[in-house]
């Protein structure tokens, strides 16, 4: 008898405390969702909502309370094999673009052999291979956003993190990061991208969810999201405390 798959991953009253404060605060504050294998999750909402510390939580960086469930199991701590995480500013080692690369498939264990290899395929299929040689430090942010994101993908993750990933970009380099990222929803990796794009947020689709001072306060597909700024005032005036009315 087999039932449904369980979601990849899924949170049942998350919650997350900021750190060493007296009365505790929380950052989070009782968090729902699921992303099914192969989905898409598009968190939006106002500065200081909680939408980074959302992505830490889910990616095991964060203790936490309440129940997160990975493989309908629970999560170890830890970011878990399967998963990456991808910053808005990207962190690259201060070495060559295909040495960043290298180093990565070296950690997700690939033999020697393969690593060069390996690495120039994925630069060249992301449309990079002029850029394997060149220092990582001195990339533009298109560029090095683009790098951070082929190297994420290289270890074929099912679940990709995005923090803003085109916070700072120009729209030919959005367009070429949402490339990389409908290719890496194509091949069967599911997303959560944290965005303040409304118009990002309804080219990439699925499901969306407005966080609000550490809350979700709408949920549904994007295309019926109030996004655009409805989402209120642009500060969110820091996150609920311990007991807040909703
Ligand atoms: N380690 C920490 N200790 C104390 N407070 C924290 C910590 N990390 C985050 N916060 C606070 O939690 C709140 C949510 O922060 P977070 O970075 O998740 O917001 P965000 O929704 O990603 O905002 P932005 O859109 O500005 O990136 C903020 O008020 C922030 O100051």
């Amino acid at each position: 008898m087999s039932g449904a798959p369980p979601p990849l991953i899924e949170a049942r009253g998350l919650t997350v405390e900021a750190p060493g404060e007296t009365p505790r605060r929380r950052l989070l504050d009782g968090v729902d969702l699921a992303v099914p294998a192969g989905g898409r999750l598009v968190v939006m909402g106002p500065n200081g909502a909680g939408k980074t510390v959302l992505l830490r939580a889910l990616h095991g960086l964060v203790p936490h309370g309440g129940t997160l469930l990975w493989r309908g199991r629970p999560a170890p701590p830890g970011p878990r094999r399967g998963q990456a995480l991808v910053f808005q500013r990207p962190v690259l080692l201060r070495r060559s673009v295909l040495a960043n690369l290298r180093f990565a498939l070296a950690a997700a264990g690939a033999p020697r052999r393969v690593r060069t290899p390996r690495a120039e395929a994925a630069l060249g299929e992301a449309g990079l291979l002029h850029l394997a040689h060149r220092p990582a430090a001195v990339l533009s942010g298109g560029e090095a956003q683009r790098v951070a994101l082929v190297r994420a993908l290289l270890a074929a993750p099912d679940l990709l993190l995005l923090d803003e990933p085109t916070a700072s970009l120009d729209p030919e380099a959005t367009r070429a990061v949402e490339a990389l990222l409908a290719r890496a929803a194509a091949a069967g990796t599911a997303l959560v991208l944290v965005t303040q794009d409304p118009g990002q947020a309804r080219r990439l689709g699925g499901e969306g969810a407005i966080l609000r001072r550490g809350r979700i306060a709408a949920r549904g597909p994007v295309a019926a999201l109030p996004v655009g700024g409805a989402w209120g005032p642009l500060d969110d005036g820091g996150p609920a405390g311990l007991g807040a009315a909703p």
